[in-house]
């Protein structure tokens, strides 16, 4: 880490504009004061560390050079935005990131002006920065004025195809928009793929790109040092005939590669860049994931993401825990079913270790394919792959898996291929917020004919589902689970293969009856004791299934009970809807039966550890008690909690 110089510049630096009247000595002093405040800020709260390091040097030259906010810097993902909200107002609040009522982890147009566009989800920015580009040609308004609009796109993130359909657009309007392509040779694992080779090849092959650029006449863009040797380089070239790369064949002009940590290049390009660029041009930056933080930089994922550590000694401070994750136990399941079965093969869309196939792409690397940030094609994939006869495992984040929906309809659902998606990251995650939580896979997947889903109660249960899964060629299936931890319930040696379409008793009680889909089942036991002291003994039961619905035991719990509550981790329209709807065909409540269901509220909420977020979506056990009292009409409904 560099020392700290006697008078921080970045004490008298709140916002872009006092950064113009510095001198670019002083910009790269800033730089080093920048990466200090990041690590000491992150060190404080965890969250998002390496990404944010490699792009200091470009984060002061961006707002050095360009005025935001009327220029629109859109960062891709994001989460490599924490020095730009230090330099954009947000310093005084930095060390409350990723908590609850704190910064928000990720750009957010209700945090700052000078966030244009949100981001969480990959490979948004240039789609958002070409609506800037267009709109500002329209004469379209936005708060901060319409300047330039620059996407800041990662070479993971760049992979994506929601990124080459931008640029073919792009392309083809020929508006001025800037791209930098932000290439540290890392997405959270290493990166895979083609287009990964691809850019290493033109990392490699950097003098040649002097030359290409000295042969098409693009020597004025480039600042003078860069001229002389590109003008010799031209005379070198004559009568040679030089192919594009991918980007200027897709119609952008192309500058790069160039250090992204040099000063004396990123400025001089900057600038050239913005004062003489006409149509859509691509900055190609090389980076170093978690640069200038040693513990970072010799991380396998480069600190791409981190717990609380100490600043001196990169140690990571975790919480105590025996049980085992969710993913995990996943992981490790599919491993030992894998060894038996040759069929089962494993797909994730660039995050092995998230979902736990680290352990199946060491096992069985033959059968366990990362293809890069690509839920749309990961979902097709794997309904080929079922289509001929394998048994694919599509293990994605709920959040994520959104992105491939089109995809699990159309290529899966009314196929009926047998593939089985794994559904990580369930329900409320905690520090990654709105974008990341898992809210609405219930009802996405549940609605869908020939569908079946599931959801573990525990991580015993998860066990039986993936063994379920496995075993379930009749057509798609779906069993999720939630970030971290289980219960501590005791593991089976093997997986048992579930009844299609059956739940189970947990306890026999009287009156009121709480069918559970999923891991609120603790919180649901933990209110029965609460409730126990008052003289309600609820029963209990969980699901296991939101598709197909086990009728027989749903109709005895309302044949049985005066009131019926559902509790799920998953927005409106979900297992309780399913439930509902079942019970309405049946005719059950005109039979006056008392019918609640327990859902996440109708609004996104924000970061905060998922207790409290749970607090805020009224699933805790406190709120389980009340709702029971308030529908056997025990005690009067509390005001909801905010
Ligand atoms: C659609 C989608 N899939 C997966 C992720 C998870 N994810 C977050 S960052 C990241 C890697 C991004 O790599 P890159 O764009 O190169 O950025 P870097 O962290 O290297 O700066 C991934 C896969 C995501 N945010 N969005
Ligand atoms: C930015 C991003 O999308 C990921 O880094 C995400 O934050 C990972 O979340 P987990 O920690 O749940 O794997
Ligand atoms: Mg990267």
């Amino acid at each position: 880490m560099a020392d700290r110089p006697e008078t921080p510049l970045l004490d008298s630096v709140h916002v872009p504009a006092d950064m113009k009247r510095l001198s670019d000595p002083q910009l790269k002093q800033l730089a080093g004061e920048l990466r200090a405040e990041t690590i000491s800020a992150v060190s404080e709260t965890g969250g998002h560390l390496g990404a944010g390091l490699g792009v200091i040097e470009l984060t002061v030259a961006l707002h050095a050079v360009f005025d935001a906010p009327k220029d629109k810097i859109i960062w891709d993902v994001s989460h490599q935005a924490y020095p730009h909200k230090i330099l954009t107002g947000r310093r005084d609040r930095i060390r409350t990131l990723r908590q609850k009522d704190g910064l928000s982890g990720f750009t957010k147009r209700s945090e700052s002006v000078y966030d244009p566009f949100g981001a969480a989800h990959s490979s948004t920015s240039i789609s958002a920065a070409l609506g800037f580009a267009v709109a500002r040609d329209l004469g379209g308004q936005c708060e901060g004025g319409l300047g330039d609009a620059i996407a800041v796109i990662g070479d993971g993130a760049m992979s994506a195809g929601m990124a080459f359909e931008a640029m073919n657009n792009a392309g083809h309007l020929k508006k001025r928009l800037i791209v930098i392509l932000n290439d540290n040779d890392m997405s959270i694992a290493p990166p895979v793929g083609a287009f990964s080779s691809y850019l290493n090849r033109l990392y490699a092959e950097a003098p040649f790109q002097e030359l290409k650029a000295a042969a098409k006449g693009a020597v004025s863009l480039m600042p003078p040092f860069f001229q002389e040797g590109a003008k010799r380089a031209k005379e070198m070239l004559k009568g040679m005939a030089i192919g594009g790369t991918l980007f200027e064949e897709l119609g952008f002009s192309y500058i790069g590669p160039l250090d992204g940590h040099d000063f004396d290049q990123l400025l001089p390009i900057l600038r050239t860049v913005k004062a003489r660029a006409t149509g859509p041009i691509l900055i190609h930056v090389m980076t170093k994931k978690g640069k200038g933080y040693a513990p970072a930089e010799r991380a396998n994922d480069k600190g791409h993401a981190t717990a609380k550590f100490d600043v001196l000694t990169g140690k990571q401070t975790k919480a105590p825990s025996n049980a085992p994750s969710y993913t995990n136990v996943f992981g490790e399941t599919l491993v030992d079913l894998a060894a038996k079965d040759d069929r089962i093969c494993a797909i994730t869309a660039a995050m092995p270790d998230g979902t736990g196939l680290q352990l199946m792409a060491e096992r069985y690397p033959s059968r366990c394919f990362d293809v890069s940030i690509a839920e749309q094609h990961g979902v097709t994939f794997c309904a080929g792959l079922a289509a001929a006869g394998m048994r694919p495992f599509c293990a994605m984040y709920s959040t994520f898996l959104q992105r491939g929906y089109d995809q699990v309809v159309h290529d899966v659902a009314i196929q009926n291929l047998p593939v089985r998606f794994a559904i990580d990251r369930a329900g409320l995650v905690g520090a990654d917020g709105a974008t990341h939580a898992g809210s609405f896979d219930i009802a996405f997947m549940a609605n869908l004919p020939n569908m079946v889903v599931m959801a573990a109660a525990d991580e015993a249960e998860l066990k039986h589902m993936v063994a379920t899964a496995a075993a379930h060629d009749a057509g798609p299936i779906a069993f999720r689970y939630p970030r971290g931890e289980g219960v501590g319930v005791e593991l089976p040696e093997v997986g048992e293969v579930l009844e299609i379409g059956k739940g189970r008793m947990i306890r026999e009680g009287r009156r009121v009856a709480i069918l559970s889909f999923g891991t609120r089942l603790a919180e649901v036991l933990k209110a029965c004791e609460a409730l126990e002291a008052k003289g309600i003994s609820p029963s209990v039961a969980d699901a296991r299934f939101a598709k197909p619905l086990d009728r027989e035991l749903i109709l005895k719990l309302a044949a049985e009970h005066e009131a019926l509550i559902t509790i799920e981790e998953g927005a409106v329209g979900g297992f309780g809807s399913h439930v509902a709807q079942l019970l309405a065909d049946e005719g059950v409540f005109d039979g006056g039966l008392k019918y609640r269901s327990m859902v996440l509220p109708d609004s996104f909420i924000d970061q905060g550890a998922p207790g409290e977020m749970y607090d805020r979506a009224g699933l805790n056990s406190a709120d389980i008690e009340t709702k029971v009292l308030e529908v056997l009409g025990v005690a009067q409904v509390k005001g909801k909690r905010a």
